[in-house]
């Protein structure tokens, strides 16, 4: 086993994954930097939540490596990969899954009680992140009294608010209308970048693609090279436009 490049907080090496013998992921090997802003794109049933699963840990890993931080995950066992995940790691899934029993910041002070903060501290860290996406006024409320859009925003919230070492964010925005779409990126974006933050994005929207550093294409659970064109000029553009016309 050769440990990874010193500036990876994350490498995976040759990944294959198969869900219940349908392939998933062939060979994907890719390197994630210390607090860059990595989009995962392809189309729909490329393998992007099963790279974004077996690199968070949630998902074993059936064939090649998963490092963190010159960590291997691949050999870790359930408890282990699971305390990593509590620890260092948030998850955003494209449709929330808040606890119904808990009111709002409840919800998005959950992560950091359970790494150990105390409540005053956890519900005032919280509140804050909860303001910040525009959703302090529901921090009394249950889920249920929220709309779809609203509760993704406590779910982004709640991975934000323990600063987590790497976010994987699986099409996060999905279930926003495209005014907040933007916003709530801009956001979660910047949120990541002032605090150190990781993230791994997985989206099949290129504007969502284009807020991110970097972006690595899947297809067939494979990675795919994308040429990416210098900017031109706006007559130029036109030209070209009507040419392919
Ligand atoms: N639990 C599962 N059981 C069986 N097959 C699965 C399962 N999860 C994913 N797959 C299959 O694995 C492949 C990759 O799926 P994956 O969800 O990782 O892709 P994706 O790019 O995230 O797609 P989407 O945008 O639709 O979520 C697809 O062919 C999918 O049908």
């Amino acid at each position: 086993m050769v440990a990874p490049p010193d500036n990876d907080v994350l490498w995976a090496r040759t990944l294959h994954f198969t869900h219940n013998g349908s392939p998933a992921l062939n060979g994907v090997s890719l390197g994630v930097r210390v607090g860059e802003i990595l989009a995962v794109t392809g189309p729909r049933g490329s393998g992007k939540t099963t790279l974004l699963q077996c690199l968070a840990g949630l998902l074993p890993t059936q064939r090649g490596e998963v490092w963190f931080n010159s960590t291997p995950v691949h050999t870790m066992g359930p408890l282990t990969r699971e305390r990593l995940r509590r620890d260092r790691f948030g998850w955003i899934d494209p449709a929330p899954l808040l606890v119904p029993e808990l009111n709002v910041w409840e919800n998005a002070a959950l992560p950091l009680m359970l790494r150990g903060t105390g409540r005053r501290r956890a519900k005032a860290t919280a509140l804050e992140w909860l303001e910040r996406l525009d959703i302090g006024d529901c921090a009394r409320k249950r889920p249920y009294a929220l709309v779809q859009a609203e509760r993704q925003r406590v779910a982004i919230a709640r991975a934000l608010a323990p600063a987590p070492t790497v976010l994987f964010a699986d099409e996060p925005t999905a279930p926003l209308h495209s005014a907040d779409r933007a916003h709530v990126l801009r956001t979660l974006t910047t949120a990541a970048r002032s605090h150190g933050i990781t993230v791994v994005l997985a989206t099949d929207d290129a504007d969502t693609a284009a807020l991110a550093d970097r972006t690595v294409a899947l297809r067939d659970g494979r990675r795919v090279h994308t040429v990416h064109l210098p900017p031109v000029a706006e007559t130029e553009g036109r030209a070209a436009c009507s040419l392919s016309v």
